[in-house]
């Protein structure tokens, strides 16, 4: 959420959040090499929907302007809270040399490229964050109640990444005994699910690459939509198969069975009004096509969900939430039928990949403690970057009247340094520094094409064999035509003859 630098008492107090890159001593946002700026944050003002009805009741309602409204905004291709970094897909003192990150299905990896990605998501898991510090309290208590110190806290990389999906969609604490507000979520359901989740694993991959010290590491992605109920990614060289002894666990010869989870008291934080901290607790649990009570889950989604959700030409459709019908959003975020049709009942797509691992990386507020996570979300973005590049010049993203955090314009929660929605409705391989290696299945024919495709083949036959008939009339007329002009003049000698000698002898 916050540079560290930024949550001293003091520093908070101010409400500016400009840092000197490099330790070098006042020149905020690394002005002074033209780096960046400090300047004023511009929150969205614009009417959300009617899902949120509260006011100044959230930390994240304007986001960040409950604790900061100055940050550092940077220049070129310099990026980062302080401007000492450079934009993803750039390396280099001037940040100027480009660097391919690309994206590969996971499957294709060498057996020392699973072992490489498998380390590095544990090491993520282990290494403090740099620069970012999570806040344990709403603002209103952040405070010591002496004002000098702040409840801020060190997190690791990987738990950050936990955390900051699970801060998007807690619930609303409203005190005073009321039951904390469930219907927001500044990340699912609406049009921001699909530019939310691409930041958050920009995140994760850059803090990962400046870890490693490799500006070309890239996450890979898991194509979840292979049907069936086996989960191919779920072996000991990747994301850990079943354990032998606990349906419900990791298999011990996986390292993810020694992961354990953070904001799992769920329930706590909206009872007591406090914020999921970086403790760790239980281990992961996951039990793929295990859910016996939804039979619907127990499938992953089929290869052509994802051509027929690719072939929906609106972006998102009002009321841009999770009821929204025909919207490319709602239906890879898997609210929708494939096709587009809202449907209460349906979970597919995204959705569906969740709720088939059955566990927790089914439960919104934990899911992203199982690294599976990681791969069904690039594949996700995956698919999003596919249709904004087969769908050009799309310009139709909400600007307003989207649930709350959703609009175009609306910093997205609770990313530092602020970034909207829009800066991330854009094609990745152009704007933001990676691409995917994927081909994409060919789009299934519709019974109407099957009936066209035969009237046409009927035609076409029926055109050869008139074309063959004709043909062959006429080279039978052409040549008995021949036979009689070649043999013409002697029938006709004989018939002259016959008929002079029936003259002659008529005579006689
Ligand atoms: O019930 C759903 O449709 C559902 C579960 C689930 C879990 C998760 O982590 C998500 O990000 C979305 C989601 N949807």
């Amino acid at each position: 959420q916050f540079p560290r630098e930024c949550t001293s008492a003091e520093a908070l107090r101010s409400a500016r959040c400009c840092p000197s890159p490099f330790g070098r001593a006042n020149d905020p946002c690394g002005a002074s090499l033209g780096r960046g700026q400090c300047l004023s944050v511009q929150a969205d003002t614009r009417a959300h929907g009617p899902q949120y009805p509260h006011v100044d009741q959230d930390d994240r309602e304007r986001w960040p302007l409950r604790f900061f409204t100055s940050a550092c905004r940077c220049t070129g291709n310099f990026y980062g809270f302080n401007c000492g970094r450079c934009k993803h897909g750039f390396t280099g003192v001037n940040c100027d040399t480009p660097v391919p990150v690309v994206r590969r299905n996971v499957q294709t990896l060498s057996t020392t490229e699973r072992r490489s990605f498998v380390n590095a998501l544990h090491q993520a898991k282990r290494t403090v964050h740099p620069d970012l510090v999570i806040a344990t309290r709403r603002y209103g208590e952040l405070f010591s109640p002496d004002g000098n110190t702040t409840m801020f806290e060190n997190i690791t990389i990987y738990n950050y990444f936990v955390w900051s999906h699970y801060y998007s969609v807690s619930k609303t604490f409203l005190g005073g005994g009321q039951p904390s507000f469930g219907g927001v979520d500044f990340s699912h359901e609406g049009p921001g699910f699909v530019t939310w989740h691409r930041y958050h694993l920009l995140q994760l991959e850059r803090d990962i690459q400046d870890m490693l010290g490799d500006p070309r590491f890239a996450l890979p992605y898991w194509n979840f939509a292979i049907g069936g109920n086996q989960c191919d990614i779920c072996t000991d060289d990747l994301m850990g198969a079943r354990s032998s002894f606990d349906e419900n666990g990791i298999s011990s010869n996986s390292i993810f069975s020694q992961w354990r989870v953070v904001c799992e008291s769920v329930d706590d934080y909206d009872t007591l009004g406090t914020i999921c901290n970086s403790t760790e607790s239980n281990p992961i649990r996951r039990n793929p096509a295990g859910n016996v009570a939804r039979p619907m889950v127990q499938k992953l989604p089929e290869p052509q969900d994802i051509e027929a959700c690719l072939q929906l030409t609106t972006f998102d459709t009002p009321p841009f939430y999770s009821t929204s019908t025909d919207s490319f959003r709602n239906t890879i975020e898997g609210y929708s039928a494939p096709e587009g049709t809202y449907d209460p009942v349906v979970r597919s797509l995204h959705n569906l990949a969740h709720l088939f691992l059955n566990g927790t990386g089914g439960q919104t507020h934990l899911s992203p403690n199982d690294p599976i996570f990681v791969l069904l979300h690039t594949f996700t973005d995956a698919i999003f970057d596919e249709w904004l590049r087969r769908h050009p010049g799309s310009s139709d993203y909400p600007m307003e009247n989207a649930p709350i955090g959703h609009n175009r314009d609306y910093n997205m929660v609770p990313f530092w340094p602020p970034i909207t929605n829009a800066e991330m409705f854009v094609t990745a391989p152009e704007n933001l520094g990676y691409s995917y290696e994927a081909t994409w299945p060919a789009r299934p024919i519709t019974p109407t094409e099957i009936i066209t495709i035969a009237v046409i083949a009927a035609l076409f036959v029926v055109a050869i064999i008139f074309a063959v008939t004709t043909c062959a009339v006429r080279s039978r007329s052409h040549n008995s035509e021949g036979r009689q002009h070649l043999l013409g003049e002697q029938y006709q000698r004989y018939d002259d003859h016959d008929t002079h000698n029936s003259k002659s002898q008529s005579v006689v």
